[in-house]
């Protein structure tokens, strides 16, 4: 089981703090929801706590078995879906799920058909992303998430450009999470958190 655990965590860009001294034990088994308003920081503590942002004050750590990661090796166990992350649009989905497999690989026995067809895109897989509605490539991007063989489950505005149906599908997603992953979420919608028994507010760290 994995635990993230952040001692004093501080961000600053040039002279302001977006935020200092967080202190957080995230375990794994559960989900935890970072909200607040536009421009609270929801998005840089999820890059922090991925440790893709380097944090300016204070300490963060990873413990996986009773062993501490290396942060150089954080990334092995990490997942994520969000807004800035874009998908490589030149290449067909088929294209893409190969691609991606190849440094971050799918849960066991799943293939890049199977990913196709629980992200209900069977009929597009020889389309190239591009041509990709903003729901379908969405759907990419959470199923990226979601189906990769990694502890950590990181969703930044999860449910954004979803209909109806993406939302409904996005819940049947995080219901099959393992139960033994870490889920977490940046959001401004109720609906995408309500199953998170952890809703924590960013703007208590102003
Ligand atoms: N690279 C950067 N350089 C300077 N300021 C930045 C940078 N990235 C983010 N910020 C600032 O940090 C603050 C927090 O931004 P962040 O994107 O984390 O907020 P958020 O809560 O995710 O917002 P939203 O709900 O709009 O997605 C904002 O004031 C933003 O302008």
């Amino acid at each position: 089981m994995l635990t993230i655990t952040a001692e004093q965590l501080g961000k600053k860009y040039r002279k302001e703090w977006i935020f200092r001294r967080v202190d957080l034990t995230l375990n794994a088994g559960t989900s935890y929801t970072f909200v607040g308003p536009n421009g609270s920081g929801k998005s840089t503590l999820l890059q922090l706590l991925a440790g893709s942002l380097l944090t300016t004050e204070g300490k963060l750590s990873y413990v996986f078995n009773g062993s501490l990661l290396e942060p150089d090796d954080w990334f092995r166990h990490i997942s994520i879906a969000a807004p800035y992350l874009e998908l490589v649009e030149e290449l067909t989905l088929d294209e893409l799920l190969t691609f991606h497999q190849t440094f971050k690989p799918f849960k066991a026995g799943l293939t890049t058909a199977d990913v196709a067809d629980r992200l209900l895109l069977t009929h597009a897989r020889h389309k190239e992303i591009k041509y990709f509605s903003s729901g379908m490539k969405q759907r990419v991007k959470l199923g990226l998430a979601f189906f990769a063989n990694a502890p950590i489950v990181i969703l930044d505005e999860p449910t954004s450009n979803l209909d109806r149906q993406g939302a409904a599908w996005y819940h049947e997603q995080v219901r099959q999470l393992d139960e033994n992953q870490l889920l977490l979420i940046g959001s401004n919608v109720p609906e995408e958190y309500d199953f998170c028994p952890n809703v924590i507010d960013v703007t208590q760290w102003k």
